[in-house]
């Protein structure tokens, strides 16, 4: 169809990247169904205990044979669908004959991908400029991306109040992810489905569903999003908002949904809130790039003395408003902490730096706020700062610690690795509880060990003398030590 963007039409998921399970004989699920000429749901229908547990029957093993009615993903049994244009939401998939609540429409088909991969991808197709997102969820290990290679699923909009769900079945093997009508569905209607998105960061995309509960934006329940007030700034209507409105989860009470009229598009439905799946729409975490000035809200307004510590001030929109919401001692000490914390975005400390746009420095946000808090301080060179023995001390064993708690977590991983994989391969959605529980010990152990350095480190410098210059402890001021040049003693 004219104007419709490239891609290769699939209709059985591409296994380029792994290679596709062998069902085993005694993995087979076999039915106790009998067909019957005059009872035409007898051949595996509603009642067949595959059917019961979302688990295709294997040709050759059904006793219904030829006649055996639940291998509609492998027949493609789909129903009858055509492509639309839409306003605003690019293409769209329209039904083509009247679809009956609970009808299989199509399966969701791409490339089947590791998480991993599929998170770069995903970074990659947002430096492209692709901005659709192809690519869901197929278990915790694994994505499908229709991106490159897909089936017509591909084009199915999202809707707050869907017609349409999404549902995981068992086929052959492997598990593979269907469209089901969520009730009668008429002929011209556009098939849509609750994307369930998760918002990893990046563009926030308008959502333009027109349903009366419209959550304003895809993904706006998801955490990443009620975190962040980040904003795309270009001339399209769906990235440029000036207010991002916070889901309230009370809306979601079911006093709330009231069917009206169940066969529109737009009609009041509850929404599914079981799906066990999430649309993957990660734009990757918010990177140095869109950080462009992230120092900003962590500097003070006027030069401050602390300690025999000074710093250069650097006058912005984002200072004033770090100013409104904090004391001014708690800002200065705040902005000297983050300025030794941060380590790779210290240029942006400079003196000097170029002006800032205004629309963005009034939507710093507290995100940034936390991804600049999160950069990595060298206990080391803040020992070297400090003039008392004991606190230096105290730093570095806390340093100590921590780099244990960081090796047993490795050497842990090393150690269930193989537990991992085999799971992986077996394609369990988790590993053994023991292992998970030996996992999460280790991780909060290594956490809690980080949270002490960092607390350490932040009372010492709060509380503890600086050197004075002629004490100093030589410093290394070139490359990984420049976190540290911008003090002026
Ligand atoms: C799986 S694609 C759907 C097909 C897409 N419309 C196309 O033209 O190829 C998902 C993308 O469609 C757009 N989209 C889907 N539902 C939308 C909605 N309710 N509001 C705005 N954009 C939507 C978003 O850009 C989203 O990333």
């Amino acid at each position: 169809m004219e104007g419709l963007p490239q891609y290769e039409h699939i209709e059985q998921n591409d296994f380029s990247y792994r290679k596709h399970k062998m069902q085993k004989e005694e993995d087979i699920a076999i039915c106790e169904c009998n067909f019957n000429v005059n009872d035409p749901d007898s051949a595996c229908g509603e009642r067949c205990l595959n059917v019961l547990t979302s688990t295709e029957c294997t040709p050759g093993y059904c006793p219904c044979g030829v006649h055996c009615k639940n291998q509609r993903f492998q027949r493609c049994e789909y129903a009858k669908t055509r492509l639309c244009k839409t306003e605003g939401r690019g293409w769209g998939l329209l039904a083509d004959a009247d679809i009956k609540a609970g009808q299989f429409i199509i399966e969701y088909c791409g490339e089947v991908i590791s998480w991993k991969e599929a998170k770069r991808r995903s970074q990659a197709y947002e430096q492209q400029g692709l901005r659709d997102a192809y690519i869901i969820s197929l278990n915790s290990f694994e994505s499908i991306d229709a991106t490159r290679k897909g089936s017509l699923a591909r084009f199915i909009n999202h809707s707050c109040q869907p017609n349409c769900e999404t549902r995981k079945w068992n086929v052959l093997g492997e598990v593979r992810v269907g469209i089901f009508a969520k009730h009668d569905i008429s002929i011209g209607t556009e098939l849509a489905y609750d994307y369930n998105f998760e918002w990893y960061g990046g563009a926030k995309v308008r959502c333009l569903c027109g349903a009366a509960s419209c959550s304003e934006f895809l993904g706006a329940k998801s955490r990443g999003f009620q975190e962040d007030t980040y904003l795309w700034e270009d001339n399209d209507d769906r990235y440029s908002v000036e207010n991002i409105p916070l889901y309230d989860s009370a809306e979601d009470e079911p006093s709330s949904k009231i069917p009206k009229n169940e066969n529109t598009y737009n009609s009041e439905y509850d929404i599914n809130k079981n799906l066990d799946y999430s649309t993957f729409m990660n734009f990757g975490m918010v990177s140095e790039l869109q950080l462009e000035s992230p120092a900003l809200i962590v500097q003070p307004l006027t030069s401050v003395s602390m300690e025999g510590v000074t710093m250069n001030p650097v006058k912005s929109e984002a200072n004033e408003e770090m100013q409104l919401y904090s004391p001014q001692s708690f800002a200065q000490k705040n902005a000297m902490i983050s300025q030794i914390q941060s380590n790779s975005t210290c240029q942006n400390y400079q003196v000097g730096q170029g002006p800032i746009e205004k629309k963005r420095a009034k939507h710093i946000s507290r995100m940034k706020l936390k991804h600049i808090m999160q950069k990595e301080v060298d206990p080391k060179h803040v020992a070297k700062l400090l003039a008392l023995k004991e606190a230096r001390e105290e730093v570095l064993m806390y340093e100590e610690m921590k780099n244990d708690a960081a090796s047993q977590l490795e050497s842990l991983y090393n150690e269930i690795r193989p537990a991992v994989e085999e799971h992986e391969r077996d394609n369990q959605d988790s590993v053994a509880t023991s292992v998970a529980e030996k996992w999460i010990e280790v991780c909060c152990q290594k956490l809690k060990a980080e949270f002490d350095l960092h607390s350490c480190i932040i009372k010492s410098i709060a509380c503890t003398p600086r050197m004075s210059p002629h004490q100093a402890l030589p410093l290394d001021v070139s490359g990984m030590d420049h976190e540290i040049k911008y003090l002026e003693f």
